[in-house]
């Protein structure tokens, strides 16, 4: 699923090309540029540093957020090129943030799998997760933490799904949600064929559980952080705050925004897209080769983890031209992938520009915003892109 700045340590079954200096030969033999690898943590501790470092920083609200957001991923990038290598201990880490390599990268989930982190899957499961890696845990205090959480929200999860069964065995009428269609593929999870033999086909009910938590994880934070970008652009850009409120009072006036009429609201659409490129909240995505393989006119080995940098992507001036960081733009290229692309493109896109959609369209009608002066412009991807320290708004009831 989305990237993680934290430190992930694959699991020794996942078979490697070779040792870093192998590998690291393999990658400069291939043209690409990157920091020497440095025994045993690579550039772990430094990115690290950094990251704790660049975490307290703020930013001026039209400066290039990148540097903040992606500290010692931007300054490899800024150094070594936009396809470029760095260590986590002795694994090598490509970073990419060529749209047509993402493309390319995002199109073969044979080739290039999701590594995740251990911290991702302790917390969320599901879908995602359906593939062949395994990662190792490690027992950090955050590790730790989020078990704990994860035990809490497994204990909560098991209760509604019990409820809904008992309620099933009732034969009462089912909602039709999502939950209803994981508990339908549960009740064949076990079905006996004509010679009685017992085959497993559906979803165990602890699968259910797992795609419950990745969809609520999945969904949540994400559209959380879609929301407040987008005020605190509408805040930064008052002009497109009032033309997104006409056009929503043109639209709806008065009444609840309804479904069928969304179509109409370009304007706030327009914001919405913006907001997904400026303030990606799936600012980097990560997969990992699993065999020796193509990439562009490059040979990768196997087991080279990649960064796809969606976030510095999105304001790259080689694309977007030396306004990249101004809203207002309307036109979008290869270069835009706020919901990723390929086979495993967010299934939930849909549903997510719906919501944010009525959602803005009611705030709009209710209320006038702007950030307050105490506000700390601090772009941070805290598994999703949040700014750190809160976005504090000043609502003026209509
Ligand atoms: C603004 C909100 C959202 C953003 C920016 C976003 C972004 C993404 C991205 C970038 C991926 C691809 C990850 C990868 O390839 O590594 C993804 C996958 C996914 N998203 Fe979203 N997402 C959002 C909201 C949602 C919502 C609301 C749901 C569900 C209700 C959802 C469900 C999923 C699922 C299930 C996947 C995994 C698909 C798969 O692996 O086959 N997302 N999302």
């Amino acid at each position: 699923m989305y990237g993680f700045f934290i430190f992930e340590i694959p699991n020794y079954s996942v078979r490697y090309g070779g040792k870093p200096r192998e590998l690291e030969n393999i990658l400069r033999q291939q043209g690409l540029n990157g920091t020497p690898y440095r025994p045993f943590l690579g550039d772990v501790k430094n990115m690290m540093r950094l990251n704790e470092t660049d975490k307290q920083k703020t930013i001026n609200l039209s400066e290039d957020a990148s540097p903040h957001v992606f500290g010692y991923y931007y300054r490899t990038v800024a150094k070594y090129g936009k396809n470029s290598f760095m260590w986590f201990g002795p694994w090598p880490r490509l970073n990419v943030a060529d749209p047509e390599l993402i493309k390319e990268i995002l199109s073969r989930p044979d080739a290039f799998q999701q590594p995740l982190p251990e911290t991702g899957k302790i917390l969320t499961g599901g879908i995602v997760f359906l593939q062949d890696e395994k990662w190792g845990y490690l027992p950090t205090k955050l590790n730790r933490k989020l078990k704990a959480m994860n035990n809490e929200l497994q204990l909560l999860l098991k209760g509604i799904v019990d409820k809904r069964q008992k309620a099933m065995e009732r034969g009462e009428a089912m909602p039709n949600d999502l939950l209803g269609a994981l508990m339908e593929s549960n009740s064949r999870f076990i079905n006996e064929d004509n010679d009685g033999n017992q085959n497993v086909v559906g979803m165990s009910i602890d699968d259910v559980i797992d795609e419950c938590k990745f969809f609520y994880f999945a969904g949540s934070k994400t559209t959380a952080s879609l929301l407040v970008w987008a005020m605190v652009l509408l805040c930064q850009n008052p002009d497109w705050q009032t033309r997104a409120r006409e056009e929503v009072d043109r639209v709806f006036g008065n009444e609840e925004p309804s479904f069928e009429s969304l179509t109409h609201l370009k304007t706030v659409t327009m914001i919405l897209q913006e907001s997904l490129r400026l303030y990606p909240p799936a600012p980097l995505m990560t997969r990992g080769s699993t065999k020796t393989v193509k990439l562009g006119n490059m040979t990768i080995p196997s087991g080279v983890h990649m960064t796809l940098l969606i976030g510095i992507l999105h304001r790259d001036p080689d694309f977007w031209g030396d306004d990249a960081n101004d809203f207002e733009r309307g036109k979008y290229s290869i270069g835009y992938m706020p919901f990723g692309a390929g086979q495993r493109v967010c299934i939930g896109q849909n549903l997510v520009l719906i919501e944010a959609k009525i959602a803005l369209a009611m705030i709009l009608q209710s209320f006038l915003f702007e950030l307050p002066p105490s506000y700390l412009h601090a772009p941070f991807n805290d598994i999703n892109l949040l700014p750190i320290y809160g976005a504090p708004m000043i609502l003026r009831s209509l």
